[in-house]
């Protein structure tokens, strides 16, 4: 889709539901994270929009992000501004691209930034212009594919290991946890409350 290159996670799948509903759904955010942030291939993203909490992580997941040139364009782990919280995959994933303090301030206010500063961030890597990039991730590709494979492969599995096992240990506990913080009352509300707003905006 033009101007988004992702909403982030579907928040009907998020409300309304049944608990069996929100593990399976869990679960299936999970694999995706494990497949995406654990792959041995090289992924480029190429982020020709918007790209709030979801969005935000898919690009996270990639090793090399570039980024249409549109201060229209933001992204961001914005989940506290929706009453939600990041889960700890989520915020190591972010550590592990920006560090610690600046993962702290944007965790705790939900920025999401236009594409300039989220370039001085380091949570995109290159800005080109909106009609570029296709092309600039398909020559971003062509080098990092000139790396020989087995060193590629190897440096960034030590890279990403520590935070993958981290989940892969606490898998069902964290499911758990999903589970009963987004069946809260509390949280439905805000939910539907941010779901009004966006509906509103129009
Ligand atoms: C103790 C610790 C425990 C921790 C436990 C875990 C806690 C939970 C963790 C959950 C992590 C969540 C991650 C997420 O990804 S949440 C989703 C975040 N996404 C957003 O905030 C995006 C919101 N959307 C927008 O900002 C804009 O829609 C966007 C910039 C994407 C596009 O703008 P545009 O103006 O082009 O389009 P509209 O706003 O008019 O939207 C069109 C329709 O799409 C609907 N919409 C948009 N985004 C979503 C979404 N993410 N899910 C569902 N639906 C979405 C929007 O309402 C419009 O619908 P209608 O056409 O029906 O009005």
């Amino acid at each position: 889709v033009s101007k988004i290159f992702s909403a982030g996670l579907d928040i009907t799948e998020m409300s309304g539901k049944s608990n069996e509903h929100y593990a399976a759904f869990w679960r299936a955010v999970q694999e995706m994270w494990l497949k995406l942030y654990g792959s041995n291939m090289v992924t480029i993203a190429a982020i020709n929009g918007s790209s709030p909490a979801g969005g935000c992580l898919m690009a996270l997941c990639c090793d090399y992000r570039i980024m249409a040139d549109n201060p229209k364009f933001a992204i961001g782990l914005n989940e506290t501004q929706l009453g939600i919280v990041a889960p700890f995959w989520f915020k190591d994933t972010m550590i592990n691209t920006i560090g610690n303090r600046a993962t702290e301030l944007s965790l705790q206010l939900g920025q999401m930034y236009p594409a300039p500063e989220a370039l001085k961030f380091g949570l995109v890597d290159k800005l080109v212009p909106e009609d570029k990039v296709q092309s600039a991730a398909a020559a971003a590709m062509s080098q990092w594919l000139s790396v020989p494979d087995h060193a590629r492969q190897l440096t960034k599995s030590m890279m990403r290991k520590p935070a993958i096992d981290r989940l892969v240990k606490q898998r069902e506990a964290d499911i758990n946890n999903f589970v009963s913080f987004i069946s809260k009352d509390s949280i439905q509300k805000s939910l539907q409350i941010y779901m009004d707003r966006l509906k509103q905006k129009k």
